[in-house]
């Protein structure tokens, strides 16, 4: 199949690389000239694990090219698809202006029959907005598509070639067929729906994950206050198969491209046809909230008073294995910090440059190593379970720092680790490793 995908960012890259990766003749395209000068010089303007390698397979098997031109790109193509960013707008709804360009740009490049797939996340009813705009620009046939995604960063290529599922929004069964047919040699699970279905339904798997992490984070802070262990309670809970063991990881909450604005977003879908998602509101206030406990904590330990102290910050990214920093509740907690006149010393292993990006230089010594962030530091905040965080020897870590306090912020360190170090260490929901600070234990009356 002549595939052109439209955006090269973590979505529309990936699915490009890896579509070659099957056989397709794939051309990759986007607006952003570093990105393309980086693509056709051998490299990936991001950080995903696996990507570089396959890319370059792709380019050298001659499946796979990248360029900034759309309509050369589009022409004579079988199926084009749509993968540019959706951000939020300040009311939390879907910026839909990069899709609507796309689109544009695609009727005027249409020259034959092709299949118009969105992989875009987008709100319910913009797959016939884009069928609409294509249509009073071209006569030319084409049919569309919802063609969800549900990769995730830092494992993209991987939830790529091995999908949980795919999920295929169409009218047309002729067009629906073809794109299940791309699709079946990574999963049988391809499943045929409505288009408006296809696009609720990406909504609906988001918020349903951003939900089970807000749970367990309030359970989380209710352990802490009775004395139960929430990693225990979490592993009970997950054996449950109706359940099941995934998104139970308690900590300071979901950051990312994704979560926060799809979430925000179902809220607004559901609002502009008189629903109120009270649930869904819960649960994006219930992750604020999580994320500013590190500064509370801190605030706690150090008497309301952070002005000229030292605080290393591990991990950047919203996640691990991402140099993305999208929503990354680093974000948030280090402009406290920095706005409270703390010296911070920030360390990442990966998303330094592009969190300095956005965040700005101001007030942070920027580190190259783990170690070195926590030198001489009052305390230490890990915000980002990167590995290399989990091997360091406490030990260590501890003689560098001036005062060895640690806030583990995605509960990283066992029992194990701190035997036979000082260090006054608190996680989330794990009130019986948290030694030194008193104010979470039980405060049980009957
Ligand atoms: N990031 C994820 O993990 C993920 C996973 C599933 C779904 N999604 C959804 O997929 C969409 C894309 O997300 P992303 O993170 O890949 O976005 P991104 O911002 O990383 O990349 C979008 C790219 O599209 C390019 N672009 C915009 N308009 C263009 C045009 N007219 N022609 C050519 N290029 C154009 C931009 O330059 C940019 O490089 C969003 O709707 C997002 O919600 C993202
Ligand atoms: O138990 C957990 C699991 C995740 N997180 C946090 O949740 C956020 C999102 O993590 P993850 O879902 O792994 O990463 P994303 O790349 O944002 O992927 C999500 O968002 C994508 C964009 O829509 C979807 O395609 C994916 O299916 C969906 O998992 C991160 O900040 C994680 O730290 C937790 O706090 N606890």
């Amino acid at each position: 199949m002549k595939i052109a995908v439209i955006g090269t960012g973590y979505v529309g890259l990936v699915s490009g690389i890896c579509y070659a990766e099957l056989g397709h003749a794939v051309v990759c395209v986007d607006k952003d000239p570093y990105k393309i000068a980086t693509l056709q010089g051998g490299g990936v303007p991001i950080y995903e694990p696996g990507l570089e390698e396959l890319s370059r397979r792709g380019v050298a098997a001659g499946r796979l090219r990248y360029t900034h031109d759309l309509q050369e790109a589009v022409r004579g193509t079988d199926l084009v698809i749509i993968a540019v960013g959706t951000p939020p707008l300040p009311s939390g709804e879907a910026d839909l202006s990069y899709i609507d360009a796309a689109a544009a740009e695609i009727a005027d490049a249409l020259d034959g029959y092709a299949i118009v797939a969105v992989k875009s996340t987008v709100p319910v009813g913009t797959n016939e907005r884009v069928r609409d705009l294509i249509r009073a620009r071209t006569a030319v046939p084409f049919d569309s598509v919802s063609l969800p995604e549900f990769l995730r960063e830092g494992s993209a290529v991987r939830d790529t070639l091995e999908p949980d599922r795919v999920v295929i929004g169409a009218d047309s069964p002729a067009a629906a067929e073809r794109i299940a047919e791309l699709h079946r040699p990574l999963t049988q699970k391809v499943m045929v729906t409505d288009i408006r279905s296809a696009e609720m339904l990406k909504y609906a798997s988001n918020a349903f994950l951003a939900t089970k992490i807000s749970f367990i984070n309030e359970i989380a802070n209710i352990c802490e206050k009775v004395g139960a262990d929430v990693a225990e309670v979490a592993a009970g809970m997950g054996l449950d198969r109706r359940i099941g063991p995934a998104f139970l990881g308690a900590g300071i909450g979901y950051g990312g491209s994704c979560f926060p604005k799809d979430t925000r977003a179902l809220i607004q879908i559901a609002g502009h046809v008189e629903y109120e998602f009270k649930l869904l509101r819960s649960v994006v206030e219930v992750n604020r909230d999580q994320r500013m406990r590190i500064v509370r904590k801190l605030e706690t330990i150090f008497g309301g008073e952070l002005r000229s102290k030292t605080i290393g910050v591990w991990g950047l990214s919203f996640k691990p294995n991402t140099d993305d920093v999208r929503e990354s509740p680093a974000l948030e907690i280090m402009r406290h910090l920095v706005d409270s006149g703390v010296r911070v010393r920030a360390y990442d292993p990966i998303a330094t440059p592009s969190f300095r990006g956005l965040f700005g230089d101001g007030g942070v010594v920027w580190c190259d190593g783990a170690l070195e962030a926590a030198s001489g530091a009052d305390a230490l905040c890990l915000l980002t379970e990167w590995e290399e965080f989990a091997r360091i020897d406490l030990r260590r870590l501890q003689e560098t720092m001036r005062r060895p306090i640690l806030i583990d912020g995605r509960n990283v360190f066992k029992e194990s680790d701190l035997a036979g170090t000082a260090f006054i260490y608190y996680s989330i929901g794990r009130p019986s490793l948290n030694q030194g600070i008193r104010e979470e234990m039980p405060i049980l009356q009957y």
